[in-house]
């Protein structure tokens, strides 16, 4: 059911060839909105160091990550203990904890100095005093991933027949936010309102996840509502999109339901990379996606404010 694009001419000198991968990749879009990626260019060395670096923070006793408990922060930042989130609102907490963290200058990556962006998660990160290579380590994954993503904008533009440059100036301060998550095995019986993360549509543009190679959890509720497998396939990532962009196409792109469950008897680890556009951008449809036949069907608030109102119900359960 799922599409694997190559992303190898991602930043082909070739229009043509950078409009096919966008045919491919506007498919999966518009049928699914939940894709792999191969040739994506983060080697696979960083997401090893990230994968340790997740280990090593979960495996800190409680009262070290308690430190820096997203709550005591001004924006979410930092540590979010098992079941303090609840991404299903019919559930009772997702057995998942995560540290999430964002952009932080000096950036080494290509040229781009973006700066923080404005909105309710910007600002500094906090990191673990414990772990000396942790920031260092997990940043490197992080830029790699938001280059993937940068290099992403243009192709998603020419998937939905605009021009390429169309996301440039809304992505300046793009909100990038990356989440180590720890999911403890659950055995026996489990009551579905306890599971790793609840059914769930994510809120920014896209996501970028990296999961465990070899252990199956996630999931993506298809047309028909049947829980469909997206396991991990060795040298892709996953690309899912989320709820932005499913207003900024009135719904022609997909924001796919998804959840998580992890069965397999041991920890499992994933990190997503939640990329959106500046706080400040509205979220109005594109001309092209809207007609007398199809009106707008959301009402239009600024990228910001949609998270927020997200964060909220998310963490005030
Ligand atoms: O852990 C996973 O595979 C999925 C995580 C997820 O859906 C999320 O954090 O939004
Ligand atoms: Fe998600």
């Amino acid at each position: 059911m799922f599409a694997a694009s190559d992303l190898k001419n991602i930043r082909s000198p070739d229009v043509e060839e950078r409009k096919k991968l966008a045919d491919g990749i506007r498919d999966a879009c518009v049928n699914v909105g939940f894709f792999y990626v191969k040739n994506h260019g983060v080697p696979e060395a960083f997401t090893d160091g990230a994968l340790q670096m997740a280990k090593d923070f979960f495996d800190l006793p409680t009262e070290k990550k308690m430190e820096i408990l997203n709550r005591k922060t001004p924006n979410f930042k930092g540590y979010s203990p098992l079941r303090s989130g609840n991404n299903d609102p019919a559930g009772d907490g997702d057995l998942q904890e995560g540290f999430e963290f964002g952009w932080e200058e000096p950036s080494p990556v290509g040229t781009t100095t973006q700066g923080n962006a404005d909105g309710v998660m910007a600002g500094a990160n906090i990191w673990p005093a414990d772990i000396p290579e942790f920031r260092e380590t997990v940043l490197k994954y992080y830029y790699a991933a938001v280059d993937l993503g940068k290099a992403l904008f243009p192709i998603f533009a020419l998937a939905l027949n605009l021009p390429e440059v169309f996301f440039e100036d809304k992505t300046r301060h793009s909100a990038a936010l990356m989440k180590l998550l720890h999911y403890p095995p659950q055995t026996g019986p489990i009551d579905g309102r306890v599971i790793g993360i609840g059914a769930h549509t994510d809120w920014e543009c896209f996501t970028i996840l990296w999961q465990e190679p070899k252990i199956q959890a996630l999931q993506v509720l298809n047309s028909e509502k049947q829980w469909i497998d997206a396991p991990p396939i060795p040298g892709t990532l996953v690309i899912n999109l989320g709820d932005q962009f499913a207003r900024w196409t009135n719904d022609i792109f997909k924001s796919t339901v998804h959840r998580a469950i992890n069965r397999s008897g041991v920890r499992r680890y994933s990190i997503p990379l939640f990329f959106g556009t500046d706080y400040a951008v509205k979220l109005e449809p594109i001309p092209s996606c809207i007609s007398p036949d199809t009106p707008p069907k959301y009402e239009v608030v600024t990228a910001g404010e949609y998270i927020k109102s997200r964060l909220q119900a998310t963490y005030n359960h």
